[in-house]
């Protein structure tokens, strides 16, 4: 069931997302000692990522609970600006009392794509060795998702059908020949038994694209959003008005 969350702005956006993150991540501390958190990429968090990097939200996360993963990042090296997990630290993770052996980045050095979504899975297979895509159990507390203008998530897009639709590992790795690199993606099983899943979503730019993810005929080849459809877990939509324009909600 589709849980909605429009604010006025970009700006009000991000506090909405981050009031909310804060919400609950403390709930879901009250009864386990973990909190994993997948990160997701683009432009988009990192308004948030600073916002929750100052106060007043800096004190009321507990910081050192949480596991932190990303859904996606570009196959390019750490210091490069195009690097999902570079931009995390420098807004985020560089800010706030983290364990760094809490942070599980996709290796995009000394290594190949395909090698690093291996290497990735293992450490997916060790926070989630109960796992099994057909049953029940709960992988991630929240993973937090972007989506792009064409309606792509994660590392998945319109086309890559073969990615779109893998089930049988929990990472991969694609070349993305529009961008002239390789990516390294979650794939959706692994998403879809999260507790939570956050869509972020602002800007006119993304209206059309939301209307027919949400509203459109079901077809994730062209959607690839689509595919993100938790099994038992929650999925918000945190969108501005601008983004929002195009859906009944
Ligand atoms: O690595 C990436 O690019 C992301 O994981 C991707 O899925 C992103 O979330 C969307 O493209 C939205 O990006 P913006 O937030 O920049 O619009």
């Amino acid at each position: 069931m589709n849980q909605f969350h429009i604010s006025e702005d970009a700006a009000a956006f991000s506090k909405t997302v981050a009031d909310w993150m804060v919400a609950y991540i403390s709930k879901r501390l009250e009864t386990q000692d973990r909190f994993t958190l997948v990160l997701s990429g683009g432009s988009t968090p990192k308004k948030l990522h600073e916002l929750l990097a100052g106060e007043p939200y800096k004190s009321k996360i507990d910081w050192r609970r949480i596991h932190f993963f990303w859904g996606d990042d570009r196959f390019v090296p750490f210091n490069d600006d195009r690097n999902n997990a570079k931009m995390a630290f420098e807004t985020l993770l560089d800010h706030v009392p983290v364990v760094k052996g809490q942070i599980h980045v996709m290796q995009t050095e000394n290594i190949t794509a395909p090698d690093s979504a291996k290497a990735y899975e293992a450490v997916l297979k060790a926070y989630f060795p109960s796992f099994d895509k057909s049953g029940s159990a709960t992988t991630f507390d929240l993973v937090l998702l972007g989506m792009g203008d064409d309606g792509h998530t994660l590392s998945l897009f319109p086309g890559q059908t073969s990615v779109i639709h893998e089930t049988e590992v929990l990472c991969t790795s694609l070349w993305l020949e529009q961008q002239e690199m390789h990516r390294v993606t979650l794939t959706h099983p692994i998403v879809n038994h999260s507790a939570a899943v956050a869509f972020l979503v602002i800007g006119a730019n993304k209206v059309q694209a939301l209307h027919e993810v949400l509203e459109g005929t079901y077809n994730p080849d062209k959607y690839p959003s689509q595919i993100i459809k938790p099994v038992q877990g929650e999925l918000h939509w945190f969108l501005d008005q601008a983004a929002a324009a195009g859906i009944k909600h």
